[in-house]
């Protein structure tokens, strides 16, 4: 690789690294585990956005957090109706309630796509409405699952649908089905939510892996939103291996994984 490459892949992961939600979302995550990953928060480049666990791990991921002086400098997010996307629009809120009640900051919930596959608009908004409201002040990301909606016109319509409701973030997709984030999907959010004129950032989730994948993610929002507005307020990568390369394409030590027993 040439050194301008070099330097372009580094200027990408200085700029990725703070929009990152550096995430855990397995069915054999511990304790352990958690705090091994906020640990892994602190790099000598900064540090990511947030952290991404499931609603157990709220309480470790804040208390580890705090023990590391990185409590309100790295934010936890947590997930709802997660990966399923069901339609009970009650147990949704009321799950997300607790997630916020148990110290979550952030809260991504997933958009109960299949009822839109199914021609029903409402259900969705009236989910992401109540989810809004459940939330308060947290910030509330509605994850539109774009690789099962597959048609672009149905992701649009899921995406406006989202914003009406209240999101705060549009996010492509949970990581746990076969078609994760495309630059297409993103593209379909990016114009939905410029054209609302509403202040609703995006977060690209599921299979993003490399720096090079990330540059790629970037360029898109900078064409079609401008430079100024890609920050953490507007722009997150979710994902649960592209930390680990952007830190290798910084030339770092990447910490060891552990922490799993
Ligand atoms: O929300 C984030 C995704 O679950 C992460 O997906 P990934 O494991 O493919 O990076």
């Amino acid at each position: 690789m040439d050194a301008s490459m070099t330097n372009d892949l580094q200027r990408t992961a200085r700029q990725a690294l703070p929009l990152m939600d550096l995430t855990s979302l397995n069915d054999d995550d511990t304790d352990r585990g958690i705090e091994s990953l906020c640990r892994r928060a602190r790099t000598p480049a900064g540090t990511p956005a947030a952290v991404c666990v499931y609603p157990a791990f709220v309480t470790t991921a804040q208390r580890t957090l705090k023990a590391l002086d990185l409590a309100g400098k790295v934010r936890v997010a947590t997930v709802t109706n997660f990966p399923h996307g069901g339609d009970d629009i009650m147990a949704v809120a009321r799950e997300s309630r607790e997630a916020v009640a148990a110290g979550a900051d952030e809260v991504d919930v997933v958009f109960p796509w299949r009822t839109l596959l199914a021609g029903d608009e409402e259900t969705g908004r009236e989910l992401v409405a109540c989810c809004h409201q459940a939330c308060g002040d947290a910030t509330l990301k509605v994850i539109l699952e774009t690789g099962e909606l597959k048609d672009p016109a149905l992701i649009r319509r899921a995406a406006e649908l989202a914003i009406e409701g209240g999101a705060d973030f549009l996010k492509t997709s949970t990581g746990k089905v076969t078609v994760n984030a495309t630059l297409e999907a993103a593209e379909i959010l990016l114009e939905a939510i410029k054209a609302s004129g509403r202040d609703v950032g995006i977060k690209v989730a599921g299979g993003v892996r490399t720096t090079e994948d990330a540059q790629a993610y970037l360029a898109l929002a900078e064409r079609v939103m401008g430079a100024n507005w890609i920050t953490p307020g507007h722009f997150r990568f979710g994902a649960s291996d592209l930390f680990d390369d952007l830190l290798v394409a910084l030339g770092m030590a990447v910490a060891p994984a552990g922490g799993k027993a």
